[in-house]
């Protein structure tokens, strides 16, 4: 059997855009477990009113009061965001899109498990994740409070230039480090994880920059570790690595001490990154903007303002590793585009040996991102003498 159910009457403010509130739900006599329909009560604060249907016959709905319309506001803000996002081909949905809230759906919650609620992939489960803590982690410490931390962070340090010294110095990438206990992917990477000897033996190792993964839930990292990373006085410039959907983790990365940050496009729509950006030079951050197809490159090499772009030789929604990437997205025409408009560009993920650091370097790279590699070292310093071929560090004996 199935139902229609029509939300169109239930949300004053989406009525300019009816279409999309019409959900389709199989609703079978003796449900499979696969689509099961949970059923609760709906909230008491919800007023009925009538509604046509589909069908032309009146039935009853629920009307949110004032006080929660604000959650049904949210949610098409949501809504409205995975619209811009597909528009510009990025498949990551900031949000699940079967909503709204619970309780809006009729007068009783229906909650649809795979349609639409699973996320598609990793980074997809990530993302709604993310957004969640970030949400929970906003309300605990709003931009204001924030914003007074930042008087007390330590000063913003040159990443770019860190970069780039480091190519000039060496004749080879300028190294990004990253301090990495765990992965998805790999799951854990190192038992004994000692965030600062571990940023420490990069620093003599000769690395340029670190990236430290903030993200807990995923990478078994934390913002503590960025913190004790940087008051420990190590003075490669450090990239925070988390997944950013939302302008307060900018705010709040830079108060823990970071002086760049990860943005990725297969998330952030343009306009996304581009004010982004904006909000990151304001507090001397540089951003590292994270590409994996041609189609991201192309859009992102257009966002005003883009002075690093990272190719991600792995793809975040299937783990799939390929070094090749890097090459393909910065060959012929789309690399010289890249030159002339003076961007630096980071080969990311899966780079093992010698011949690796060659092959993107040959394809245009000017800095590398690497973790795997050198953090399962005993000696992660020494791990980048061996990544590299040769002793990279200051001192080198
Ligand atoms: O451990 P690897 O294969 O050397 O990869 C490091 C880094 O590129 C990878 O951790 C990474 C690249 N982009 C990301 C985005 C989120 C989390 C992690 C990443």
């Amino acid at each position: 059997m199935e139902a229609l159910v029509s939300l169109r009457a239930t949300v004053p403010s989406l009525t300019h855009r009816p279409n999309k509130l019409s959900v389709r739900k199989s609703i079978s006599m003796d449900l499979p477990t696969r689509n099961s329909v949970s059923v609760a009560s709906s909230s008491s604060s919800i007023r009925a009113q009538q509604i046509e249907s589909k069908d032309g016959s009146a039935t009853v709905a629920p009307v949110p009061v004032p006080e929660e319309a604000l959650k049904v506001k949210e949610w098409e803000v949501g809504m409205f965001q995975n619209e811009v996002a597909a528009s510009q081909g990025i498949r990551i949905r900031r949000r699940p899109p079967t909503g709204p809230p619970l309780h809006y759906v009729g007068p009783f919650e229906f909650r649809l498990q795979n349609e639409g609620n699973t996320p598609r992939n990793i980074l997809e489960e990530i993302i709604w994740h993310k957004d969640t803590e970030v949400a929970r982690l906003r309300e605990r410490r709003p931009l204001l409070a924030l914003k007074k931390e930042l008087e007390n962070a330590p000063p913003p340090r040159d990443f770019i230039g860190a970069l780039r010294e480091a190519n000039l110095r060496t004749g080879l990438p300028g190294l990004i480090a990253e301090v990495k206990k765990a992965s998805p992917s790999r799951g854990i990477l190192r038992e004994d994880f000692n965030p600062v000897e571990i940023a420490q033996a990069y620093e003599r190792g000769g690395a340029a920059c670190l990236s430290v993964l903030t993200d807990e839930k995923y990478f078994k990292g934390s913002f503590e570790n960025l913190a004790l990373i940087r008051n420990a006085g190590v003075k490669c410039p450090l990239l925070c690595k988390e997944f950013v959907v939302d302008a307060w983790q900018i705010y709040n990365a830079r108060a823990k001490g970071a002086d760049a940050i990860l943005l990725i496009a297969a998330v952030l729509p343009d306009l996304d990154i581009k004010y982004m950006t904006k909000i990151c030079k304001m507090l001397g951050l540089a951003t590292l903007v994270e590409v994996h197809n041609e189609r991201e490159i192309d859009r992102v090499v257009e966002i005003e303002g883009i002075e690093l772009i990272g190719i991600n030789n792995r793809n975040l929604e299937t783990f799939e590793v390929d070094i090749s990437i890097t090459k393909r997205l910065i060959e012929g025409e789309r690399g010289k585009r890249i030159r002339d408009k003076g961007i630096m560009v980071v080969g990311e993920s899966g780079l093992f040996t010698p011949d690796d650091i060659a092959f993107v370097q040959e394809a245009g790279v000017r800095a590398v991102l690497v973790g795997e590699s050198i953090v399962k070292q005993s000696d992660p310093g020494k791990g980048i003498a061996g990544l590299f071929g040769k002793d990279i560090s200051l001192s080198p004996n």
